[in-house]
């Protein structure tokens, strides 16, 4: 998609109140010529050139209400621009959004958080700084053809003086486009790289501190501050160096016009007046020629945030970003809803054959797994550290896109598993569970409106009850960003208890012993069988208190189903399973 069409079908979003905007600016942008005319009367007719036909006074009035009209305009474009940009930014912001949730969870977005953070807030910018410049190059350009219309009328050879560098500013700004988009890339890069590092400090430092790393983390941070340091640099000194060629171009022209009019003030062909409109309407058209060169500066960069954006789609058609979608900016959000619950939901077996994802960087993963799981079945997927546990769970999830296999549930194929594997189907527990600093509460809620009798039975499942007497304010405790005040356990539990909650029809755990202690996570198990009615559960897990209450185990080595079956055949038949199991003695 080319940079203009990206524009246009922002801009198409609200193109009525982007007519409204230009209409406003043009008015601003126009406004001038009036004050213009007006002074050319003032001094000709003191200079005794023309009639005396408006009086001082009215010469005066005029001019006061000239400036109050521009004035009441300016403040009628502000409120159109910020509008209109609010607007497009907002929807650029919510396209982006929409297809990074979309996107599987475990590869939503392709590069660090602190680099789409950036992306999202400075990219967008630039488009929307672009977009809303246009107006003004629209409305400058139309006091250029007016104002150069009456001047001509005035004084043809000066008016050439006066549009001259505007050809000469147009011609630089298109010879230094390929270098300019060439450091703003890297600037924003660089950036990125210094947003990306902070993000990454904060969220690991104390990996950091036991690491012993500070010394290497700083210097490494220093090393990107300098780059970015040097990139800012080159980009400024660039853009700063063009404005310094639009201005002086200006001024040179301006000089020109000075000399020429002294000179034609002499011969008498030329009065004060017209002097006095010449040099009122050159203000305004250094303004304008400094200001279109900026505009194109800012459509060139705004090539750079395009792509830039686009990248966060990871190949999705690039029309993702520009679909109009209401913003809902008024009133009331709506209330989240909790997808209705129909029969056909009712899980009664789950198929799933030939599955198969290898990661790109490794060729590690998973690869041709099959395995079947009826209604209230609790399957445990076991095996050594790095067998693909994690990335069989997540696949079938659809939190990693499957490069090959088949899901069924009830027999019926599942076309796009991460938009199914939500609540009423499943709901999951990751092996780090994401907790944001709210209560504990809206922390296992999220969003979700429950009554407390369900919330109860979720915490009791969760074995959660004791700790809220502990936790100060029980539910309403808030647990800090990413549930710092929880112990790993509790934080694992909440997540466990924010699952429950959703009362799914699978039940899908990733290995809750990294951070539940052998007796609480057998009391977990005990609690959930006593009130699952009839949900399955699909658990990795190397725990006996698992292993031993399972109706199927998949053992997993290298990536494929080594053996499954119960545990009493397992321990005759699998090697692998036999040294798991002896080996966690508990
Ligand atoms: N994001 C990733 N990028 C590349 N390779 C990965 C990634 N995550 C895991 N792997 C590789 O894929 C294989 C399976 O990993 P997975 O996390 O599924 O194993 P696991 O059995 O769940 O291990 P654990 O018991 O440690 O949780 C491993 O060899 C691992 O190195």
């Amino acid at each position: 998609m080319t940079t203009f069409t990206f524009l246009w079908r922002l801009t198409r979003y609200r193109l009525g109140l982007y007519f409204l905007n230009a209409l406003a600016w043009t008015l601003i942008y126009l406004a001038p010529i009036v004050p213009g005319l007006l002074t050319k009367a003032f001094f000709d007719m003191l200079s005794g050139s023309s009639p005396y036909e408006l009086g001082l006074g009215m010469i005066i009035v005029l001019l006061v209400a000239a400036a109050l009209g521009r004035v009441v305009l300016i403040i009628f474009g502000f409120m159109t621009d910020v509008q209109f940009r609010f607007r497009i930014g907002g929807l650029l912001r919510r396209n982006l959004l929409s297809h990074v949730l979309k996107e599987p969870g475990a590869r939503a977005i392709p590069t660090s958080p602190g680099e789409a953070i950036s992306s999202f807030r400075d990219d967008v910018e630039q488009v929307e700084e672009t977009v809303s410049w246009s107006v003004d190059a629209f409305g400058m350009t139309l006091f250029a053809a007016v104002s150069c219309y009456i001047l001509i009328g005035i004084n043809a050879q000066m008016t050439l003086w006066v549009f001259l560098p505007l050809v000469l500013v147009v011609t630089v700004a298109q010879l230094s486009t390929a270098m300019l988009q060439k450091y703003r890339a890297a600037s924003r890069e660089a950036t990125s790289q210094v947003t990306g590092a902070i993000s990454e400090m904060f969220s690991t430092v104390q990996s950091i501190q036991v690491a012993g790393a500070e010394d290497r983390v700083i210097r490494r941070f220093k090393e990107l501050g300098e780059q970015r340091r040097e990139a800012m640099l080159k980009d400024r000194l660039l853009s700063t160096s063009l404005e310094s060629i639009f201005s002086n171009a200006v001024n040179f022209g301006t000089g020109l016009i000075l000399i020429l009019a002294a000179d034609s003030m002499r011969t008498g062909t030329f009065t004060v007046g017209d002097f006095a409109l010449f040099v009122y309407y050159l203000n305004f058209v250094t303004q304008f020629i400094q200001n279109f060169g900026k505009f194109m500066t800012y459509f060139k960069q705004s090539t750079v945030a395009q792509e830039r954006l686009q990248s966060l789609l990871q190949g999705a058609p690039a029309e993702r970003l520009t679909e109009h979608h209401p913003l809902l900016l008024r009133g009331n959000l709506p209330e989240p809803q909790e997808a209705e619950r129909r029969p056909e939901d009712r899980l009664q077996q789950l198929s799933v054959a030939g599955l198969t994802y290898r990661y790109p960087e490794t060729g590690r993963g998973i690869e041709g797994i099959d395995f079947e799981l009826g209604r209230g079945a609790f399957v445990v997927i076991t095996g050594r550290v790095g067998s693909g546990k994690t990335t069989l769970v997540r696949t079938l999830l659809g939190l990693l896109p499957k490069q090959a296999g088949e899901i069924r549930w009830n027999g019926k194929r599942v076309e796009d598993p991460s938009e199914f594997f939500i609540p009423p189907h499943s709901a999951y527990t990751p092996q780090i569970p994401r907790l944001y600093s709210d209560t504990l509460q809206n922390n296992i809620l999220l969003g979700m409106r429950a009554d407390p009798a369900r919330v109860g039975r979720a915490v009791h499942a969760a074995v959660l009850e004791e700790d809220l007497e502990r936790l100060g304010a029980g539910m309403e405790t808030v647990i800090g960003p990413r549930g710092v005040k929880l112990s790993g356990g509790q934080a694992q539990r909440t997540a466990a208890a924010r699952m429950f909650v959703r009362e799914a029809e699978l039940l899908v755990f990733d290995d809750l012993s990294s951070a539940l202690d052998v007796d609480t996570e057998s009391r977990l198990w005990e609690r959930l069988e006593e009130q699952r009615s009839g949900a399955a559960c699909l658990v990795v897990s190397h725990r006996r208190s698992a292993l031993a209450r399972a109706d199927r185990i998949l053992v997993l080595k290298d990536g494929r189903v080594e053996a499954s079956g119960r545990l009493e055949e397992l321990l005759e038949r699998s090697e692998e399973l036999r040294r798991l199991w002896y080996r966690g003695e508990e």
